[in-house]
């Protein structure tokens, strides 16, 4: 290409002043044009491209680079231009500034949650370090309530992609896809479809917030190893009009995919994850009710697989309920006497009900007279709770306030020595109640627990109102890593029980009478270990194992139980910096 200087010396000269300057002018002009639209060659692909800040354009790459890159599914699936981004970056800046003026609210959280994200990107040892060290502080950041917060500004808030994206358009791709993630070994992923994150409904792709909140709590409880997690989202869309009108959304913006269409996108992303990684656990999260339901069955026999708030739920609130008999003095024998209340038939609310009338059921004999006996101690209320003068109310609605003062005094009336509330709904703003509700109406008898954490209620008198937090965080990490080292081919009902009884029985008596029915987080990477044990045993027993690295079944089959603890307890990833060496590939 011709510059500015290639100018002949005789044209030169034949011009007049003017027109050289003109023609020099449009020649340089020219020469600018042409090195923008020079190709730029780059000895990289993938992941190294987004992180090189030169090269990095984030979700302003078009599809054809995406494919030509190796960035298909490392990326949202919109694309947008440069001033869109720009609008989007600008629009954050400002509503910081005003969050700021305005009070309070979430943004010193999410200031937080930044702050660590940005730490997660320089250097994951030191940011697990972090949260390992400290998760009683930033569990609540990183998890339940602020990651709610996360999710609903994602659009904002994304900088840096984490995790794989998957859409209805790449439908027909996902089997060569999945090699565009840098990792060859990948124990974990967590799965959502945006469709019902926390209470907070359906945030379309703006839900792989959930799913990386879920890993770093499989990192920091279960020492899973950081590099083998990956948070995955599927885009069918969203039905949320807010989202369908943004034009700063990243996701697709139409409506869900429903029907044999949904279902052919999740079978494609089933076969193409297992088909890479064939020893991989897929950990179902925050799908709408009706599908949590239908994928669970269809994929629990044949795939490593399991639905944390079906399932994970489910084993906590069988170990709180436990734990509220024993608060009573009671042994746990007596579970099946307890009248209790399900306000919210969800995939949450029905999980529960389905597993903790099983736990009764095997208590009274198992047989079906068994089992309709212990039907007929939950009533399941959708919509409206009513006065059975139960010993237990136990909320999975995402109704914010739903136990009102006068459900609140239908406990006042419970036979029970010491009723027990669930305000299971997350996040914070959407607990059916606050302990201090709880505390002030029902008095300080009442045992208390919460989806997301609130502080201990002062009694007075040097009387403490415990604050228990009812959350899944305390067996999915255990489910995940027990499954991972017993190496069960499937996650079954009896692995998911043992789970929950050994977090039942990892509260001392004297915890349990003072109304402390689950572990503080501070301790959630010892009660971990010793659910991913008691899963391991359960595997072993029902010959599910199948071994996991240089420990075959016949080996797991001969270790103590205690040697089993100390078996997961050496296989949990430690956040050290380890020594590095270089090799030429
Ligand atoms: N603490 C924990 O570990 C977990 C908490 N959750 C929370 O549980 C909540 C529900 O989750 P899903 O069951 O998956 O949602 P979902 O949307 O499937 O179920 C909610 C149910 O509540 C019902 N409901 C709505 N208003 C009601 C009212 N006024 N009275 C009684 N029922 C009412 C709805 O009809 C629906 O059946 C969410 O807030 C979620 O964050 C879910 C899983 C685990
Ligand atoms: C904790 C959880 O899984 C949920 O609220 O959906
Ligand atoms: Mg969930």
């Amino acid at each position: 290409m011709a510059n500015a200087s290639s100018i002949s010396r005789s044209l030169r000269r034949s011009l007049a002043p003017d027109a050289l300057h003109r023609l020099l002018l449009q020649r340089s002009r020219a020469f600018v044009t042409a090195e923008c639209h020079r190709p730029v060659v780059l000895h990289k692909r993938g992941p190294d491209i987004l992180h090189d800040p030169w090269f990095n354009r984030g979700t302003a790459f078009s599809m054809t680079e995406r494919d030509r890159l190796g960035l298909r599914g490392l990326l949202p699936p919109s694309v947008v231009s440069s001033q869109q981004q720009i609008d989007r970056f600008m629009g954050d800046l400002k509503r910081l500034e005003q969050n700021a003026r305005d009070g309070p609210s979430d943004t010193y959280q999410l200031a937080k949650w930044r702050i660590l994200n940005r730490l997660h990107d320089r250097n994951e040892t030191m940011y697990y370090k972090v949260l390992i060290d400290n998760i009683k502080e930033y569990a609540p950041i990183v998890y339940t309530p602020t990651v709610g917060a996360v999710c609903q500004n994602y659009s904002g808030l994304f900088r840096r992609p984490r995790g794989m994206y998957f859409s209805a358009e790449d439908r027909g791709e996902m089997m060569s896809m999945v090699y565009n993630w840098p990792a060859d070994q990948v124990d974990m992923i967590v799965v959502t479809d945006g469709s019902r994150i926390l209470g907070l409904g359906d945030l379309g792709v703006q839900g792989i917030g959930i799913a990386i909140g879920k890993l770093d709590l499989y990192v920091a409880a279960a020492g899973i190893n950081p590099q083998r997690v990956l948070p995955v989202m599927i885009d069918v869309g969203t039905n949320n009009e807010k989202l369908l009108k943004d034009p700063l959304y990243l996701g697709l913006q139409e409506h869900r995919l429903e029907g044999e269409d949904y279902v052919e996108i999740i079978d494609e992303f089933m076969e193409a994850v297992f088909s890479r990684w064939p020893n991989v656990i897929v950990q179902f999260e925050d799908f709408q009710s009706k599908w949590a339901f239908r994928l669970l069955q269809r994929y629990r026999k044949t795939y490593r697989m399991f639905n944390d708030d079906v399932q994970g739920t489910a084993g906590v609130a069988i170990a709180g309920l436990l734990g509220a008999v024993r608060a009573q003095g009671r042994p746990m024998i007596d579970f099946p006497k307890q009248k209790i209340v399900v306000a919210g038939a969800g995939s949450a609310g029905i999980g529960v009900v389905n597993a903790a009338s099983r736990t009764m059921a095997r208590m009274l004999g198992n047989n079906e007279v068994a089992f309709e006996s212990a039907r007929s101690q939950f009533w399941i209320v959708d919509a409206h709770v009513k006065k059975v003068k139960p010993d237990v109310i136990l909320g999975l609605s995402a109704v914010g306030g739903l136990f009102s003062k006068e459900v609140l005094e239908a406990l006042k009336d419970s036979s029970s020595s010491r009723p027990a509330i669930f305000a299971m709904s997350n996040p914070t703003k959407n607990a059916e109640c606050t302990p201090e509700e709880a505390f002030s109406i029902i008095g300080e008898k009442v045992v208390f627990s919460s989806g997301s954490p609130f502080d201990d209620v002062d009694l007075g008198d040097g009387k403490i109102g415990h604050s228990n937090q009812g959350n899944n965080m305390y067996l999915f990490p255990g489910i995940g890593l027990g499954t991972l080292l017993s190496g069960a081919r499937i996650v079954s009902d009896g692995m998911l029980q043992a789970a929950a009884e050994r977090l039942a029985s990892y509260m001392k008596e004297e915890e349990v009478l003072q109304g402390i029915i689950y572990p503080p987080t501070s301790r959630i990477r010892d009660i971990t270990k010793e659910v991913a044990a008691a899963v391991v045993r359960e595997a072993v027993a029902e010959d599910l194992a199948e071994g996991y690295r240089d420990m075959d079944a016949r080996e797991l089959a001969r270790l103590s139980e205690e040697e089993t603890v100390d078996y997961v307890k050496n296989n949990m990833w430690n956040p050290v910096y380890p020594t590095v060496v270089y090799k030429k590939d």
